[in-house]
């Protein structure tokens, strides 16, 4: 099994010495680094570059610069997503993110971590499980994703949470480590008006 297959597979693998892996990272870093440096108003170029970046992305979107990801073919999204200024995607596994969804600044979705046990980590060894993001998921500013979560359809992270386990469709969730605060109700749309 090459180290690649290992990681798909979800088992450990060597990340920081695989020559196959440190070539594609690299190669999706240059088109990070091309995107980020784009004229904020060259809409055509954003958008081709972020086409070529990742393995779907569906119609209307903006992605504030700068973000960055590790490998670009791991991320599918759907239609009408915002992601504000420093997203970062971490897509050693797959990262699947539905429609609506909106991302605010200093976001982070990590699918990578590294053994607890300092012999193995110092290694390079690491694992990579994949993450799910449901249609019409808001994640407030700060918000850190872990490997293997899946948040539920319409969810509202808050701002600052650190999201460990899987959260549920329909609910407000927030802290360290995220837990559900409550449900998102119908109550909730009287309560900007
Ligand atoms: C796409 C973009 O660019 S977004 C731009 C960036 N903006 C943001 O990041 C703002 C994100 N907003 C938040 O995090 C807000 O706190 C919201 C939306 C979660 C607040 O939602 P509300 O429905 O108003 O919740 P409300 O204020 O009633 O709080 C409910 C409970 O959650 C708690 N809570 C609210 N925010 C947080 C938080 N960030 N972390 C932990 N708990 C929180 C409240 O303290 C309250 O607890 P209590 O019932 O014990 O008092």
């Amino acid at each position: 099994m090459t180290e690649k297959e290992k990681a798909k597979a979800g088992l450990l693998y060597n990340n920081n010495h695989d020559p196959q892996l440190i070539k594609e990272r690299t190669e999706c870093k240059k088109i990070c680094r091309k995107y980020n440096l784009l004229e904020i108003d060259d809409f055509e170029g954003r958008e081709a570059t972020i086409r070529e970046l990742f393995s779907k992305i569906g119609k209307d979107f903006v992605i504030e610069q700068p973000m960055y990801c590790d490998y670009g073919y791991n991320i599918e999204i759907g239609d009408h997503f915002f992601s504000n200024h420093n997203l970062v995607i971490l897509d050693e596994a797959k990262v699947t993110i539905g429609d609506y969804v909106f991302i605010g600044p200093d976001c982070g979705i990590y699918t990578a971590g590294h053994p607890l046990d300092v012999e193995q980590r110092n290694e390079g060894l690491e694992y990579a499980y994949p993450i799910t993001i449901g249609h019409n998921v808001w994640l407030g500013g700060g918000v850190k994703i872990m490997p293997g979560v899946a948040i539920g359809d319409n969810t509202v992270i808050a701002s600052g949470s650190i999201v460990t386990k899987s959260i549920p469709s329909n609910v407000l969730a927030g802290g360290v480590p995220c837990k559900v605060i409550r449900e998102i109700t119908e109550a909730d749309k009287e309560k900007y008006k």
